[in-house]
């Protein structure tokens, strides 16, 4: 067994299984206590919901109470492997919201294979909730599922594979670009995985300028073109009209890799083929598609990142969700909208041009740290974010006009 896997598995497993646990938030000592918390007292806020539902905000933890659910079919990038396998997962992104945003989360687990399962009972244990994050869904079902919720609904739901991932990829890659001295309407992008995060990463990269002509999007079958007959519509709405056909083709003289695929899928020697300066962020995890020592033998001009917390640069939605649903419920926004988005791309990516506190410093065992290529994006322990990440979520809704505070 590796040393990490060890590490790993003790971890989860030591002193007590699991990472998180529930906590009391007032006494419940006393008779009084009893009578106040339980019956006859809790039949007064009860009422008072009854009366305003907007009440369940004053009286319960609703408003600051995520649902972090997923069916498992995607789970990181291992694929299909059911709801219980992804409780892991579920509960790690859970700590999270707490450790760094002090949002209290419910992971859930369920087991529902369809997307019409998975919306009923979503919908059904809604009433819980002040927002509701969907974890590790695959493609395309997860579209379809976050729609469906999102109609029904009225508190956010958001596919945080889809939408943490292309704002922290957007933060990221605008920062980075300026170091390579290049423009995003100007760059040619190649995306490896066609699926919620790929597709999502796109569709943020045209709303901040990227153009359609510049993309090429690979999925398992290669590149996705017009003459395909096999594409899904998220898919076929970056169908190039080209004859590049593979990922090797597509790579030739881009200037931009986003890999949200498989480990290993980008070879040393296609990455030599990219235009001078390039961006690789290989994020899919735990493996990525190059790992950095890989890349940075190839070629010493790139600016590499990847989702894992070992390396520089981790491009990972640990630094969107909690801040980004920290605003949202501090709003008692109805949703996340594109405003709320793209207000957390420009929050994370000015953070990451200021000079870094002494703590991240010390939490990452580093003497020095500044914008640069090896640090184009915030440590997610740096406690600025949640400074700056949720008002400007916060002000977005305002702006927007989907808050009810
Ligand atoms: N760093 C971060 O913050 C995040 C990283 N990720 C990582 O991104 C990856 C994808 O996640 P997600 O979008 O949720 O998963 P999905 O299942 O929705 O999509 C996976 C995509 O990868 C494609 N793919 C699989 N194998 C290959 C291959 N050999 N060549 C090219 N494409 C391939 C699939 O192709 P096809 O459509 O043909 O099946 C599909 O389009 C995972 O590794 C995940 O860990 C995801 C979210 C956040
Ligand atoms: C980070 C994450 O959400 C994923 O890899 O699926
Ligand atoms: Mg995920």
């Amino acid at each position: 067994m590796t040393d990490l896997k060890r590490k790993a598995l003790d971890y989860h497993r030591l002193p007590r299984p699991g990472k998180i646990e529930v906590a009391l938030t007032k006494p419940c000592e006393t008779q009084e206590d009893l009578s106040l918390a339980y019956t006859p007292g809790v039949a007064q806020p009860v009422l008072e919901i009854e009366k305003d539902p907007l009440a369940a905000y004053e009286y319960t933890n609703k408003g600051n109470l995520v649902g972090v659910i997923s069916n498992g079919s995607a789970i990181l990038g291992l694929g299909n492997r059911g709801a219980l396998a992804s409780k892991p997962v579920m509960e790690g992104k859970a700590m999270l919201f707490k450790r760094f945003a002090n949002v209290d989360a419910f992971d859930i687990e369920i087991d529902a294979p369809t997307v019409e399962a998975m919306v009923e009972t979503v919908a059904r244990m809604a009433p819980t909730f002040g927002g509701i994050n969907l974890e590790d869904i695959k493609a395309p079902e997860c579209f379809e599922v976050e729609r469906q919720l999102q109609e029904k609904l009225d508190i956010p739901v958001f596919h945080d594979d889809q939408h943490g991932t292309a704002i922290i990829a957007a933060a990221g890659l605008l920062n980075a670009l300026e170091i390579q001295s290049k423009t995003l309407e100007e760059s040619r992008i190649v995306c490896v995985g066609a699926g919620a995060a790929g597709i999502a990463i796109l569709q943020l990269l045209l709303a901040l300028g990227a153009r359609k002509e510049n993309i090429a999007l690979v999925d398992s079958k290669g590149v996705v073109h017009s003459g395909r007959d096999d594409l899904n519509p998220y898919k076929a709405e970056f169908a190039l009209d080209t004859s590049l056909r593979t990922l090797e083709d597509a790579l030739k003289n881009a200037d931009v890799f986003i890999g949200v695929s498989q480990k290993d899928l980008l070879k040393p020697e296609w990455l030599k083929t990219m235009a001078p300066k390039p961006i690789v962020f290989a994020m899919a995890n735990p493996d990525p598609e190059i790992r950095p020592e890989v890349a940075l033998a190839a070629r010493d001009d790139v600016i590499m990142a990847t989702g894992r917390s070992d390396y520089p640069n981790q491009v990972n939605n640990v630094l969107g969700f909690p801040f980004i649903f920290r605003g949202a419920l501090d709003a008692r926004a109805s949703e996340i909208n594109m405003t709320m988005k793209i207000a957390a791309v420009k929050a994370l990516s000015e953070l990451a041009r200021q000079p870094v506190p002494q703590v991240v410093l010390d939490a990452y065992g580093l003497e020095s740290l500044e914008f640069g290529p090896d640090y184009i994006i915030p440590k997610p322990t740096d406690p600025r974010l949640l400074d700056v990440v949720p008002k400007a979520v916060y002000d977005a809704a305002v702006a927007s006009g989907v808050a009810r505070i």
